[in-house]
């Protein structure tokens, strides 16, 4: 178990242009940590598991394991596990032997081999799969020899690329609680890249938000989703209206806008947020985060629906404010619903955050 630390880590690649594909990255990962990167396609979250891994060299900035400065030394002097989208078994060997692969090239001896390859397989809940072929077994199954392969070696840190993208949703559900307990039980550092939000807000200690290269965001599942940095996360992580409002009043910590369609409401904001009174201030709220009521309801925001979309665990609704398009998530609604309704909307203030832009 080590602490993972990359220092104002960029990576710039020959063909890359101008545009760095890891920008200025600062990140400290604790010993026995669950950290993911997450971001869209072509964020950096990859290239920066990759310099971790030894894969990639910075063009500049240090990576640390515990103490060591590792920011140059060859991936087979890491000690880390890895776990890849793709598997990237041996697909000629059995179970065992793919298990076995990173024991045999450390010269452990037949027996301890053996055994911990055992321990492994059972670890991964595959006890007893050992001389099977690596083509007879389903994707999940696959996959979680890949985990008892990169787990066997013991590594201090594990690093896990998209590990589940070629699962089927039930099967990446399962797989992912799983991986979160095989990491937990061995106590290993573990980074996890994913362009997923769900699966990272699941399964993570904590997440950095990537975009173009940066970090956006570092926290707590509960922390992003509730107390987003900037616009960019609010609109990533689940789904959020963005707001542009006018601010009435500003303190420290809160800020008070008016509302679309009248009324006035303090939210929440994060230190040295820097709004002031006469300037737009941005705000998140979550589409759940807003309660649909009736238009006599005297403090609601008049609305009409301009859609419905029913999705089984909620309704999803699209309303017009005062030429705002607000979405609102309702787990019950009144039957018969439609475009076109009046509708009351009531903001949970408690829920309404400043955003940056
Ligand atoms: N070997 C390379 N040579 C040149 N450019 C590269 C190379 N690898 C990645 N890039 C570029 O660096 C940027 C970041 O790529 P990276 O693979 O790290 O993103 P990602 O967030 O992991 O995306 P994805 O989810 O699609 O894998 C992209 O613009 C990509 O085109």
């Amino acid at each position: 178990m080590i602490d993972v630390t990359l220092e104002s880590v960029s990576k710039r690649f020959a063909r890359g242009g101008d545009t760095a594909a890891v920008d200025d990255v600062d990140i400290t990962i604790a010993a026995g940590e669950f950290f993911t990167l997450l971001g869209p396609s072509g964020c950096g979250k990859t290239t920066t598991l990759r310099m971790v891994a030894g894969f990639y060299f910075p063009t500049s900035g240090r990576i640390r394991f515990g103490a060591e400065d590792v920011t140059r030394r060859p991936p087979n002097k890491r000690d880390t596990g890895m776990v890849f989208q793709n598997y990237a078994l041996f697909p000629h060997m059995s179970v065992a032997q793919n298990v076995a692969y990173g024991l045999k090239i450390r010269k452990v001896n037949r027996a301890e081999s053996r055994r911990r390859v055992e321990e492994a397989l059972a670890e991964v809940h595959l006890g007893g799969y050992g001389e099977r072929r690596i083509d007879e077994l389903s994707g999940g199954q696959q996959q979680r020899v890949a985990l008892a392969r990169a787990l066997v070696i013991r590594p201090r840190t594990l690093l896990l690329d998209e590990p589940l993208s070629n699962l089927d949703a039930k099967l990446r559900e399962e797989t992912r609680t799983e991986i979160r307990r095989i990491q937990q039980e061995a106590g290993t550092t573990a980074i996890y890249v994913t362009h997923d939000q769900a699966e990272a807000m699941a399964m993570s200690d904590r997440i950095a938000v990537m975009q173009s290269g940066r970090v956006q965001q570092i926290g707590a599942p509960q922390e992003i989703y509730h107390q987003p940095a900037n616009a960019f996360v609010a609109r990533f992580i689940g789904r959020s209206n963005v707001l542009d409002l006018p601010v009435v009043d500003a303190t420290e910590r809160s800020v008070t806008v008016r509302l679309p369609g009248g009324g006035e409401v303090a939210v929440g904001a994060p230190a040295g947020h820097g709004r002031k009174a006469g300037e737009n201030a941005l705000v998140s709220v979550r589409p759940e985060h807003i309660a649909l009521t009736a238009t006599t309801d005297p403090g609601a925001l008049p609305g009409r629906i301009t859609e419905v979309e029913f999705t089984g665990m909620a309704t999803n609704l699209v309303v017009d404010v005062a030429g705002e398009s607000v979405q609102v998530a309702a787990v019950d609604v009144p039957a018969g619903i439609a475009v076109g309704d009046q509708v009351g909307l009531r903001p949970n203030r408690e829920r309404m955050w400043v955003v940056r832009p």
